[in-house]
């Protein structure tokens, strides 16, 4: 997987504008994500550990939101002989092709569609296992029942969400220092405080997370039988809905 270091802001600009999955990121997409994201390589390999337990004979596995490919690729590996399909969508060109070309890096069994369009237009069906990764959090909040609903009703009895997000704390004190423990991360992984600001501030109008509160009540809403958390570091969580 292509790896070039991300300085997209490390240089000041006049006016930070909004956040794009665009050619520039998507080319350093992979390491932006793991120095900004705590724990986005456990939840990935574990992402494939769930898929391994969960993917039942004849089924298809959705990632949405596939960005380079990762998740994918991990699911992919822990699939063998079970006839199942894979079905990768993300709505960035820039994004699709690199993961196009990860995915052609490996001789797999297992199918993978790869689709450059909208999660909200794609048919969901016959699925065991549905993946957003840090994907519903960029999606305009008024979209994000109707896409749980669609997920729901894709799959089969059984089924399984994953869904991983940044989080919003309403407790005042227990967002400051959540969001600083992040910010500390991202420190330590060497980004500059120009380069902490300039992406806040062009992810304000793009990312919007919501409480966990809020996802397990509109996750419960769709029908789903069980839900929990099952990872979380600092304010990103990843968790899993039963059907
Ligand atoms: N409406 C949409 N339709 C399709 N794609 C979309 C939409 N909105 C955003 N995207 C795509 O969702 C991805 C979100 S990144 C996912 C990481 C990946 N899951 C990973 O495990 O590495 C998360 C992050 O950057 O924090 C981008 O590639 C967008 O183009
Ligand atoms: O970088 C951040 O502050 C984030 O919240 C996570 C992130 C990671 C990669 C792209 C966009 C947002």
């Amino acid at each position: 997987m292509t790896s070039s270091q991300d300085n997209i802001y490390a240089k000041p600009y006049q006016k930070v504008s909004d956040f794009q999955f665009d050619d520039k990121v998507a080319g350093v997409f992979n390491d932006m994500i793991r120095r900004s994201v705590p724990g986005y390589g456990q939840i990935i390999n574990t992402i494939g550990d769930l898929a391994h337990k969960n993917a039942t004979p004849n089924s298809k596995i959705y990632d949405l939101g596939c960005s380079l490919g990762a998740v994918t690729l991990n699911v992919r590996r822990r699939l063998e002989g079970r006839n199942c399909q894979i079905i990768a969508v993300d709505n960035s060109e820039s994004m699709i092709e690199r993961c196009k070309q990860n995915l052609s890096a490996y001789v797999s069994e297992t199918p993978v569609k790869l689709i450059c369009g909208d999660i909200r237009d794609i048919e969901i069906e016959q699925a065991s296992i549905v993946i957003l990764n840090f994907t519903m959090q960029f999606l305009a909040p008024v979209h994000r029942e109707r896409l749980l609903k669609k997920i729901y009703d894709g799959l089969l009895p059984g089924g399984i969400l994953v869904l991983s997000e940044k989080l919003y704390f309403e407790q005042d004190r227990i967002q400051a220092t959540l969001d600083d423990l992040h910010l500390d991360f991202k420190r330590a992984n060497g980004y500059s405080e120009l380069e902490i600001s300039q992406k806040r501030s062009s992810l304000e109008n793009v990312m919007k997370p919501d409480t966990l509160q809020q996802h397990e009540e509109r996750i419960r809403a769709q029908g789903f039988d069980q839900f929990s958390v099952w990872f979380q570091c600092f304010n990103f969580a990843s968790m899993v809905a039963m059907k």
